[in-house]
């Protein structure tokens, strides 16, 4: 099987950006699981938060992230998607879980659409709460951690790309 490559971290960190330029440098496919559930609700990530709220958005990524299959992929997952214990168990079996880690006030910098970006949180949660629930779930399923703190892309593609292919 075709290995992969499994990108995690926050919303903001670069998963999306990032994964496509990676699949293109190392000739691999490429899908963004936001699309994925998309495409099994029928409408924007936000949409499915105001309707039907942030436990029915992780319950949809989960669907998504079991019901497909990742060989040979550049997998850029959703923020959310390591609340799925199941879900990450299955796209480690595809090869290396790559946490993208970003400083907080970077990821600040970077989102300027929170309120409408689809973060699947609970309505009282801060970003800072978030961020820092989050993170001890991205150490628990990363193989390979990128220190993301003021580096440019190119010097982060080639780092994931070394790592990766040293299996580390
Ligand atoms: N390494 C980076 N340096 C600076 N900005 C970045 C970097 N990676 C992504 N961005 C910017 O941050 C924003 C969020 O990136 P995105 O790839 O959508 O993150 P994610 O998919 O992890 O939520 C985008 O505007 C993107 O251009
Ligand atoms: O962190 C989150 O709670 C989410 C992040 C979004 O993706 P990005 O991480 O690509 O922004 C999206 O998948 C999901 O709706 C929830
Ligand atoms: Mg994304």
């Amino acid at each position: 099987m075709q290995k992969s490559i499994i990108l995690v971290g926050m919303p903001g960190a670069g998963k999306s950006t990032l994964g496509i330029q990676l699949a293109k440098k190392l000739a691999l496919n490429f899908v963004d699981t936001d699309l994925l559930i998309q495409l099994q609700a029928g409408c924007p990530l936000q949409h499915i938060l105001d309707e039907q709220g942030y436990q029915a958005l992780r319950d949809v990524e989960e669907k998504v992230l079991l019901d497909n299959k990742f060989p040979g992929f550049v997998v850029a997952t959703g923020g959310s998607a390591v609340y799925s214990e199941k879900g990450m168990q299955h796209l480690k079996q595809y090869g290396p879980v790559v946490f993208l880690d970003v400083p907080l006030d970077e990821l600040r910098n970077r989102i300027d659409d929170y309120e409408t970006r689809g973060i699947a949180k609970r309505p009282e949660q801060s970003f800072n709460e978030l961020f820092e629930e989050r993170l001890s779930l991205y150490n628990k399923y990363a193989d390979i951690t990128i220190n993301c703190d003021s580096r440019d892309q190119n010097s982060l593609l080639a780092e994931i790309v070394r790592s990766a292919q040293a299996g580390v």
